[in-house]
């Protein structure tokens, strides 16, 4: 428990690294003055030697300049030059502004799902390629050293080839408020697939569907099965607002996957956020089981989040080095087209697409 409270505290307020003598730090703006803002980036860039906040923005000017105030940001609106982009805006808003800042010359670490649709997260990374810059879906938990060695352990063949894999994740009744928050707001890309079945799915065929509605639009809960290339079953749980148990026990968020194989089964729990805490319970068939946990890289602090392995990675990426962990612009199409055939599935249609026409 102690080691659990150490991290948190260590991970929100991370000690401060010192410039290095021979690397520039970048100079990150972030759009929109976020919930996720102070956890994804804001806290994550003060332990990193070559990342800076250096400017926010957000549609009410007043608020950015509290939210900047508040996190010791220089810049409120920022200029058009000298920073890059972290775009932590609604789903639906990612595509228009991923584009503005990719046609400023602008890197961009880009909130999950990348966009409303494949075809707009295509464009998005066609632009990136054509301009030469980076631009990275923040899937953050295939950063963390956790999640490398569930990998590496299902990749050993120890638990044999691959069955089915079940994943749920699920927040209770009362954290999202259904009234106003992004999630459950269609017209800005809301729905539990789109908010939490992106961190669940690969390139997988739909078979079938099931949600739970908070509005015509709008799914609360998703389940639904798919099929991969080899036989494999693979079953997906997103809700955004669990109704309590037996009506009035809140329940805990479930951020779990099942791996069943041929000689075992691996188990990992709250795969999407390790660093606060996790396990990978790993049973194999007539062998006596047990339970790994992995905090750290062997050059890393146990504190280190998810958010921060992400930021170093696309840090390391733009300074142009080979970053460890990298999510792929055919990781990001891929998961919106498996997640757009997953609402075409079940009648409820893609979220919007954008309005934005870019000019060039
Ligand atoms: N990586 C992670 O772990 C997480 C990622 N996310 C992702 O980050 C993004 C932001 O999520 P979160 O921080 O929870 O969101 P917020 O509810 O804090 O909204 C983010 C920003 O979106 C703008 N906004 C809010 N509502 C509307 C609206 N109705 N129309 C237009 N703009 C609006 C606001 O910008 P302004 O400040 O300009 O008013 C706000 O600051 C999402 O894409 C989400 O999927 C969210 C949580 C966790
Ligand atoms: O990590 C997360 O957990 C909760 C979600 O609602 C959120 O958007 C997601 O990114």
């Amino acid at each position: 428990m102690l080691d659990i409270i150490s991290r948190l505290r260590k991970t929100t307020n991370p000690p401060e690294a010192k410039p290095l003598p021979d690397s520039q730090p970048i100079r990150f703006g972030i759009l929109g003055a976020a919930t996720i803002g102070p956890m994804a980036i804001i806290a994550p860039a003060k332990s990193l030697s070559e990342a800076v906040i250096y400017a926010v923005a957000a549609r009410d000017k007043d608020r950015a300049a509290q939210y900047a105030k508040k996190h010791g940001i220089e810049k409120v609106f920022g200029g058009p030059s000298g920073y890059q982009g972290a775009t932590q805006l609604p789903n639906g808003l990612h595509y228009e502004w991923t584009m503005k800042a990719l046609a400023a010359g602008k890197h961009v670490l880009l909130e999950k799902p990348a966009a409303n649709t494949a075809e707009e997260t295509r464009q998005m990374f066609d632009s990136a390629e054509k301009k030469g810059l980076v631009l990275l879906e923040a899937v953050h938990y295939r950063f963390h050293p956790a999640v490398h060695r569930a990998k590496a352990i299902l990749e050993s063949g120890e638990l044999g080839p691959i069955k089915s894999t079940h994943s749920s994740l699920a927040m209770p009744r009362g954290l999202f408020n259904p009234t106003n928050d992004i999630r459950f707001n269609y017209s800005v890309g809301g729905g539990a697939l789109m908010d939490m079945g992106c961190y669940t799915i690969g390139p997988i065929s739909v078979v079938s569907v099931e949600h739970e509605l908070s509005s015509p639009q709008v799914d609360r809960k998703t389940t639904a099965k798919f099929e991969l290339p080899g036989g494999i079953t693979s079953t997906i749980m997103c809700d955004l607002s669990m109704p309590p148990y037996l009506g009035f026990v809140p329940n805990m968020p479930t951020f779990t996957v099942v791996v069943e194989c041929e000689k075992g089964q691996l188990e990992m729990f709250n795969y999407v956020a390790p660093h606060f805490m996790h396990s990978i319970s790993i049973k194999p068939v007539g062998k006596k089981g047990r339970v790994e946990k992995v905090y750290k890289y062997p050059d890393g602090e146990d504190w280190h989040s998810t958010y921060r392995h992400q930021l170093e990675a696309f840090v390391s990426k733009v300074k142009g080095r080979t970053p460890r962990t990298w999510v792929t612009r055919e990781d990001s199409i891929k998961n919106m087209e498996v997640i757009e055939s997953v609402y075409a599935k079940s009648g409820l249609g893609s979220r919007p697409k954008s309005r934005y026409v870019p000019s060039d």
